[in-house]
């Protein structure tokens, strides 16, 4: 299996904090890949410095042979990577229906005299919009309006639009923080459905989780990766177990 992302030497610091620090990370396409690590450990800066969020000190981030460190999120999507983001890519006064397929609209390239055509003059997007709502399992939903979804609904939608931007790499950030057992089960279910046709990069704190799904866990602490593999290794690490510990694993 190639890989599709590639970060070399990334490092960012935050005056004297080095949040992340000269790592190495290799993403197989259409894998699930996890990112974890206790508190503090650098994950969300290692996410946004994939992302674009923020910039880094050093190294380098490759997306399918290509360079792209430093490059801004609004053009992520145009390159193939997706980021869900909790909440803030959803309209709520819009429907199901209509969120997805404005994602696809502006995805596809369809300028702004092609939006004053009538809506079915679009099959296309019609039909990714209905495959992209089946898929996350809102179709019972479809002319329902964003604000009137469940918790976990809308992070199926919000699942939803990211998907409606074609990814080749999704970037899910916790998606099943806050959410009930049933609906936790539902996104972990989902997600799992989506490898093979996706690539998937995932920080998520919940260790069954991580370890139900994931082809390959990374592990940071202290903004270093200390440990990489499958599950197995993962959870019988020793490594692993002092840096949750809070033990000095230098
Ligand atoms: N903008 C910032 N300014 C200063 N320090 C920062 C900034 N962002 C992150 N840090 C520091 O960098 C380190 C890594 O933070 P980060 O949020 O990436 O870790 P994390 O693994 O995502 O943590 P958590 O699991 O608690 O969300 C922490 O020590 C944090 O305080």
């Amino acid at each position: 299996m190639s890989v599709i992302l590639q970060c070399t030497g990334l490092a960012r610091h935050f005056g004297g904090v080095f949040a992340v620090n000269g790592v190495d990370l290799a993403v197989r396409e259409g894998t699930i890949h996890s990112v974890i690590g206790p508190n503090g450990a650098g994950k969300s800066t290692f996410f946004n410095l994939i992302s674009g969020e923020i910039l880094p000190s050093s190294g380098t981030v490759t997306f399918d042979g290509t360079d792209i460190t430093g490059t801004p999120p609004h053009r992520m999507p145009h390159l193939g990577i997706s980021r869900c983001f909790q909440r803030t890519n959803v309209f709520p006064d819009l429907t199901i229906h209509d969120n997805v397929w404005a994602a696809l609209f502006a995805r596809m390239n369809k300028g702004p005299a092609d939006y004053l055509k009538r809506r079915n003059a679009f099959p296309d997007i019609e039909e990714k919009t209905a495959q992209i709502i089946r898929e996350v399992g809102l179709a019972h939903k479809t002319t329902a309006l964003a604000r009137t979804l469940s918790h976990g609904q809308s992070r199926m939608l919000e699942v939803a639009v990211s998907l409606a931007g074609l990814p080749r790499l999704l970037l899910l950030d916790e998606p099943t923080q806050g959410l009930a057992p049933e609906a936790t089960v539902e996104m972990t279910h989902l997600i799992r459905s989506l490898a093979g046709r996706y690539t998937i990069l995932l920080i998520e704190h919940k260790m069954n989780i991580v370890m139900e799904i994931s082809d390959t866990v990374s592990v940071l602490s202290l903004g270093r990766m200390i440990e990489e593999g499958p599950p197995a290794q993962i959870r019988t690490s020793q490594r692993v177990q002092d840096a949750y510990l809070g033990r000095d694993t230098a």
